[in-house]
Order: structure tokens, then C-alpha cells, then sequence
């Protein structure tokens, strides 16, 4: 992976990496290269072990075996917060057990950046709303966010990454209960954030739309949920064959005005 920039430090590596449930091995070893720019789309069909890996590399979990590395280190060399500031996982489930306000649950994003005091400054405040109106929610800061919709609900929670403003974004389904105008939008402005010059990021994201993947990821891991991993640049890996042989359904491939559709038979 990453042969566009060969010769950079990676953001996030993975060596000889292999994860496994109770008995049940989800992927055998591969290894993985991201560098700045760059974005990788982990696809695979229910259960082959998308969420499980993202979590692996956001060192939430420990690998089976082999070793996950952020900005050239071990998780376990980095102190949490400043783990914080590096990389931030968008989670498929908000946890929303509490009422709070909109701009209350961004500002959340604001804790790793904080002073010894913990109190949030008049500039993380104007982070927290810039990352809302980025996410088309501006002027939805004073409503609760129990009374979202699942769509409204879900650009929140990637407001709050935006406000935390890691250089790794782990983006686990980034697109769950967005329509489409919202979901080309936010893989646009994932794109434009990765791609801005003289910043360090890289996105890492879990997707269901193999023609989302298509368009937006340089890079693409496929699970099998059989155990079996390509993990490779885009172009290798989006295969009608191995598509196919990984979703179990057969897949056609078409070249439609110079982008290339997979479509289910
Ligand atoms: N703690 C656990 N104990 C037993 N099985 C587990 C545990 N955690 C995950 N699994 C199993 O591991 C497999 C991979 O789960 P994971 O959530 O990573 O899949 P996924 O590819 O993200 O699936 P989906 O597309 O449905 O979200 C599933 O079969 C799941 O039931």
C-alpha cells in the first residue's frame, strides 16, 4: 500500500496483523501502510471482522497477532490523551444515555485539546460550531440531541470528530442513516480535509457502498469472513471476481462515463 508516497513516515502501519473472536479467525496475516492523503475503505460482508479491525487499529484492542503502529509507535507508548489528538474513531453507535445539547455532545470532541482545568474556551467553541455548520448543522447548537433524527444524529457525531480534530480519522460506517445528498457530501469533505495542503491526515473508514469505495479510497481491505484478506491499492482489489467470491453474491462490473460500478446480478 500507499505507492504514491513511498518514502514517507506512515500514520498508521500494520504488520503481520491477524485477529481473532473466541475461536473463530477473522483475518489472517496481512500488513498495511497509510500515509498522509491517503484513505482506505475496509469492506467485507456482515460479521467478517470490519468493526473488530478498525478497533484494532484504533488500539482499542489488542492484536491476535502482529503489531499496530500510529505515527510510528506502539498504542501502547502513547499516553491516551495525546493518542487523542492523533487519531479519533467515529463509533457505529452513539451512546446517548444523557440529554445535552448539540453543542454540548461536539464539544466533547474538544477534551483530549483541553487545559489542566478542563474548561472549554470561547476558541473551542468556535471550533465546535465551525464543525457543525461543516456538517450543514448550523443553528441546531441549543436543541437536544435526543430529539435528532438518526441522519441529524449521525452528522453530530462526525461534527464532534471534526472538533477533535485528530490527523487519523477511524470512521466506522461514516454514511449509516445519511441520504445521499449527505453522504457524497460528507466523503467530499473527508477528502478535502486529507487532501488540504500541509496537514497530516489519513481516513481509515468501514463501508457497505462498494461504489462509495470506488470513488473516494485509494486503498481497500477486503474480508472475506472466512478468514481470508486483499488488502491493496483500489484498483487491485476492487475485483468483480474477488468481490464476488467475498459478498457471495455475483457481481458485474461496468465502466459508466470513467467511473467504475460494481452491480449485483
Ligand atoms: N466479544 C465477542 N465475542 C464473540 N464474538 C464476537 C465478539 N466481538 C465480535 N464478535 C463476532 O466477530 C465477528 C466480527 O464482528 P464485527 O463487528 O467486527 O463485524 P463487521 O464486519 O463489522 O460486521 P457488520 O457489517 O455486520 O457491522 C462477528 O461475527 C461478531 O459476532
Amino acid at each position: 500500500m500507499s505507492a504514491r508516497h513511498g518514502d514517507e513516515a506512515p500514520l498508521l502501519e500494520a504488520e503481520g496483523l491477524a485477529l481473532q473472536v473466541g475461536e473463530r479467525w477473522l483475518c489472517c496475516e496481512f500488513s498495511l501502510r497509510l500515509v498522509a492523503g491517503e484513505c482506505l475503505a475496509l469492506l467485507g460482508p456482515n460479521g467478517a471482522g470490519k468493526t473488530t479491525l478498525l478497533h484494532t487499529l484504533a488500539g482499542l484492542r489488542a492484536p491476535s497477532v502482529g503489531q499496530v503502529r500510529l505515527a510510528g509507535k506502539p498504542y501502547a507508548a502513547w499516553p491516551a490523551l495525546e493518542a487523542a489528538r492523533c487519531r479519533g474513531l467515529l463509533v457505529q453507535q452513539q451512546p446517548d444515555q444523557f440529554g445535552a445539547s448539540v453543542l454540548e455532545t461536539v464539544l466533547i470532541g474538544r477534551h483530549p485539546h483541553l487545559g489542566r482545568w478542563g474548561w472549554e474556551s470561547a476558541a473551542d467553541e468556535a471550533l465546535a460550531r465551525q464543525a457543525l455548520a461543516e456538517v450543514g448543522l448550523q443553528g441546531f447548537e441549543a436543541r437536544e440531541v435526543l430529539t435528532l433524527s438518526g441522519g441529524e444524529r449521525q452528522r453530530v457525531a462526525i461534527a464532534t470528530l471534526l472538533a477533535q480534530a485528530p490527523q487519523l480519522f477511524l470512521l466506522d460506517e461514516p454514511l449509516n442513516h445519511l441520504d445521499l445528498h449527505y453522504q457524497i457530501t460528507t466523503l467530499e469533505l473527508f477528502r478535502a480535509l486529507i487532501r488540504a495542503q500541509g496537514m497530516q491526515r489519513a481516513v481509515v473508514m468501514v463501508l457497505h457502498d462498494i461504489n462509495l469505495a470506488a470513488r473516494y479510497a485509494d486503498h481497500v481491505i477486503l474480508l472475506d469472513g472466512r478468514g481470508g484478506v486483499i488488502a491493496g491499492d483500489r484498483e487491485a482489489v476492487l475485483r468483480a471476481d474477488l468481490l464476488s467470491q467475498a459478498f457471495g453474491h455475483p457481481l458485474r462490473r461496468v465502466d459508466s462515463a470513467g467511473r467504475v460500478i460494481f452491480v449485483p446480478d
